[in-house]
């Protein structure tokens, strides 16, 4: 369980989040400048606020963003440029990049799981949006983080492949028990994810429901209104 009541102010912006997540996929959803991005900076570590946050019952507000159970992906710009495909998974485990040997069973391992095996040697440049995506993925995997919050990574995909990448996020999450957090801004993506969704707006977690209720909004709820029913 993921659970946080968080205060941050920045600005004139002011917000004051709380929910419980349990193990499993929520896709977070909500207003431009409604305060989706700045929650996930706040569980990741990247910004602090005052409050509580916690996972499994253990306290993560006073963690460094390493120090955190949390593997945290961005839109693009996850992966150095410097160094290939292998070197940026393998820098993952290890600021040297000297691996042990099951260190590096462990990164064929993911490679295959990202069916990036046949691309170890290429550097970022080389690499397609959807490829350099599952690089990243296979960092996370073998970090073996349980918490994963995703900043809308697959926006920049086409639609074959975001949908493919959803699917890889939503298989990844069941087989490893994460606790799996994405911002997005199409509620399909939601819908593909399954698990529950979470409206954030104004800086407050607004309504917390089923994926499920995303076909069906009750009229009038705020879920209809920010789907402009
Ligand atoms: N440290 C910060 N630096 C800059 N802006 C901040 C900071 N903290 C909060 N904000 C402001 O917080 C508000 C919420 O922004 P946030 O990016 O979290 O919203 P969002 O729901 O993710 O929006 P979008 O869907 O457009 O990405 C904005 O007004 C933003 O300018």
């Amino acid at each position: 369980m993921l659970s946080f009541d968080i205060q941050y102010h920045w600005q004139d912006f002011q917000a004051d989040y709380q929910a419980q997540l349990p193990a499993g996929i929520t896709s977070i959803l909500g207003p431009s400048g409604g305060g989706k991005s700045t929650l996930l900076s706040l569980l990741g570590g990247y910004l602090s606020g005052q409050g509580i946050i916690e996972f499994s019952g253990e306290k993560l507000d006073h963690l460094a963003p390493y120090e955190r159970p949390v593997s945290m992906l961005f839109q693009s710009d996850n992966l150095f440029p410097q160094l290939n495909v292998w070197d940026n998974v393998a820098i993952g485990m290890s600021p040297t990049r000297r691996l042990t040997n099951e260190q590096n069973s462990k990164l064929k391992w993911a490679l295959e799981q990202t069916q990036l095996l046949g691309f170890a040697q290429k550097f970022p440049e080389q690499l397609s949006g959807g490829q350099a995506q599952r690089v990243a993925i296979a960092r996370v995997l073998v970090r073996d983080k349980p918490v994963l919050l995703l900043d809308e990574p697959f926006s920049a995909l086409d639609p074959r492949l975001r949908d493919e990448m959803l699917q890889l996020v939503r298989s990844l999450t069941h087989q490893f028990n994460w606790t799996t957090v994405m911002v997005t801004h199409a509620p399909n993506d939601a819908k593909t994810l399954g698990g529950q969704v979470m409206l954030v707006g104004h800086g407050k977690v607004q309504a917390l429901v089923d994926v499920q209720a995303l076909s069906a909004p009750e009229s009038g709820s705020l879920f209809a209104q920010y789907l402009g029913l």
